[in-house]
């Protein structure tokens, strides 16, 4: 399917954000079977990253905030949340009471091991899921109250998700890809076209616009992600392992990348990650283990604890 049909058929059926959820859904399953080209990625692109040359330029927000919101409240709050899965007879509690309130401009890094809760974690801070028990609240609205287009409209304008497995249409080129929330957010089309020509530069694909994703490495695939997680400019971005299977240039390529977003943006960053690296960018760290919070620590950036 092409760009401009799979944007007709769906525009026809549902609301914009529904649409998104819906695309992202098929794309993140079929994305799995999916390894790339194993094209090595060319280091030019290292060039383009405006919080780490000295260019003076630096990503301007694309587009309005289109949320007004109380700034004293968090813009996640997690009471007593706990995430039961049923397995036949059995229960398995993945998350057993967690409370988290999370506020503009945190730098939060969510650290556990292999089966600690995180990713189950994750997708309920994303919204993607609800709680067994307890209340999940995303801009103080508690999103069990919440019917699934008022909430995906809600998600599509408050969070960019960076996830593991990219999450991109795998018969769009790069440049559609970023394009896709764009055309749904109903924005001119010349605009949006050099929004996202803008947003592939600065994660250094503008060379890369025709390609598939099955023709992009997976560093560069990771890129397109993050191009288009903020071509609607939310106010927060959630990464899963945003390093996962990358080497290590491009994995710090894209951790500098998202603390110039908190640091020149403003953006509140969440990574969920099992990297201890991580938490030199974080301003807070969550200790999770077997399903429970361990600790709080609270940080400045580059290493040090408070
Ligand atoms: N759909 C499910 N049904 C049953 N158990 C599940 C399901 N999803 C996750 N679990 C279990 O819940 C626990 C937490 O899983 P989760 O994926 O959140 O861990 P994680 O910390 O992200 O692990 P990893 O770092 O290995 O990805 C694990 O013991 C897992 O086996």
């Amino acid at each position: 399917m092409t760009l401009t049909e799979i944007i007709e058929t769906f525009k026809t059926r549902f609301n914009s954000s529904k649409i998104m959820d819906s695309l992202e859904k098929v794309a993140s399953f079929n994305s799995e079977s999916d390894s790339g080209s194993g094209e090595k990625d060319s280091e030019v692109y290292l060039e383009n990253n405006p919080y780490v040359n000295s260019s003076g330029s630096y990503v301007k927000s694309p587009g309005i905030s289109r949320i007004t919101r109380d700034e004293r409240e968090p813009l996640i709050k997690l009471t007593n949340v706990w995430k039961i899965y049923q397995m036949g007879e059995v229960e398995f509690a993945a998350l057993k009471g967690i409370d988290l309130e999370i506020y503009e401009g945190e730098f939060l890094v969510v650290l556990g091991p292999s089966g600690s809760g995180k990713s189950t974690l994750m997708n309920l801070l994303g919204c993607l899921d609800i709680p067994s028990e307890g209340t999940v609240y995303l801009n103080s609205e508690d999103i069990s109250e919440l019917d699934e287009s008022e909430l995906a409209r809600i998600r599509g304008q408050m969070i960019g998700f960076i996830f593991q497995s990219f999450n991109l249409i795998p018969t769009l080129s790069t440049e559609e890809n970023v394009l896709l929330p764009l055309e749904f957010q109903e924005e001119n089309r010349e605009a949006a076209r050099k929004k996202a020509s803008y947003l592939l530069d600065i994660v250094g694909l503008s060379n890369k616009k025709k390609n598939l994703p099955s023709q992009l490495s997976g560093g560069q695939r990771q890129r397109v992600a993050i191009a288009r997680s903020l071509a609607v400019n939310p106010p927060i971005i959630l990464a899963d392992e945003p390093t996962g299977n990358l080497d290590t240039k491009t994995g710090d390529y894209i951790l500098k990348f998202l603390d110039g977003l908190h640091e020149r943006e403003g953006k509140t960053i969440i990574i969920v990650t099992h990297d201890l690296d991580l938490v030199k960018y974080a301003t807070r760290v969550v200790y999770i283990r077997d399903g429970e919070i361990e600790k709080i620590e609270e940080r400045r950036k580059n290493g040090t604890e408070e």
